[in-house]
């Protein structure tokens, strides 16, 4: 008999985004979940088959893919970043919008021409995606791995140009920064352990089915 099903959920600012939608599908956390004092990382919810952790962002993906964890909440962002085959994605969860963006110095960006780029130099927390992109437009990219506050880079003289999440643009505009290319729309994701998802189809479809329409009905609600 396998153990209760592990979701895993990231810290910060898609778990409040993600706590209803699971809420709406059936599934509450204890109340521990929500402290931001708890110093616990597995957590019980009122159904005994399933039990969260609470992990970070990029954790999420990896402890799915290796079936440590049966179901996460993730951005594609990180999807992106990590492309592992082992990971099903089956609801867009219509939460956590932003995008993966290049990004300057004003004063750079005023005689720039990002056409005109062969090579670059670009801070990021997302190296694998950057030299994607980059390469697909033949673009040679050097990256500086970053685990944040990318955003200060340029000013530093770490690299000219930043790959990094954008939402309202206000972290770019108070570093004097300006968005140049757009790489990719981000929303957080259901994911799923695929191999998981055939050995333990019975107690997980029913949970994929429960988020998918939680998200409908938020959808339609709005
Ligand atoms: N400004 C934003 N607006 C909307 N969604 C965002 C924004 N920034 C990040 N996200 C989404 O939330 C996810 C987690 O981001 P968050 O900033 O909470 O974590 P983090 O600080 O990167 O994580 P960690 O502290 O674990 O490194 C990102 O992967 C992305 O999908
Ligand atoms: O365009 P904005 O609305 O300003 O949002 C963009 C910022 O949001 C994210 O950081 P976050 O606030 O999550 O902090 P972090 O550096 O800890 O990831 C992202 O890394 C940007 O810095």
């Amino acid at each position: 008999m396998a153990g209760p099903l592990v979701i895993a959920i990231p810290k910060g600012r898609i778990l409040k985004e993600a706590l209803p939608l699971l809420a709406r599908a059936g599934v509450e956390p204890e109340a521990a979940f929500a402290d931001e004092d708890s110093r616990a990382l597995r957590f019980a919810t009122n159904r005994p088959d399933i039990e969260l952790i609470r992990v970070r962002a990029f954790d999420v993906a990896t402890f799915v893919a290796h079936g440590a964890a049966q179901i996460g909440i993730v951005g594609s962002d990180v999807l992106m970043e990590f492309d592992y085959s082992e990971l099903y994605a089956p609801v867009d969860l219509n939460i956590g919008h932003c995008r993966v963006s290049v990004a300057e110095p004003v004063a750079l960006a005023a005689s720039d021409d990002p056409r005109s780029w062969s090579h670059v130099r670009v801070a990021t927390k997302y190296p694998s995606l950057t030299a994607r992109h980059f390469a697909a437009r033949g673009v040679q990219a050097e990256c500086v791995k970053l685990n944040g506050a990318m955003e200060i880079a340029p000013v530093l003289g770490l690299a000219d140009r930043i790959v990094d999440l954008v939402s309202s643009g206000r972290t770019l505009k108070e570093n004097g920064l300006v968005e140049v290319e757009v790489i990719a729309e981000v929303s957080a994701r259901l994911i799923v352990n695929r191999a998981a998802f055939k050995t333990r189809s019975a107690e997980i479809g029913p949970i994929v089915a429960g988020v998918r329409a939680a998200v409908e009905r938020l959808g339609r609600a709005a």
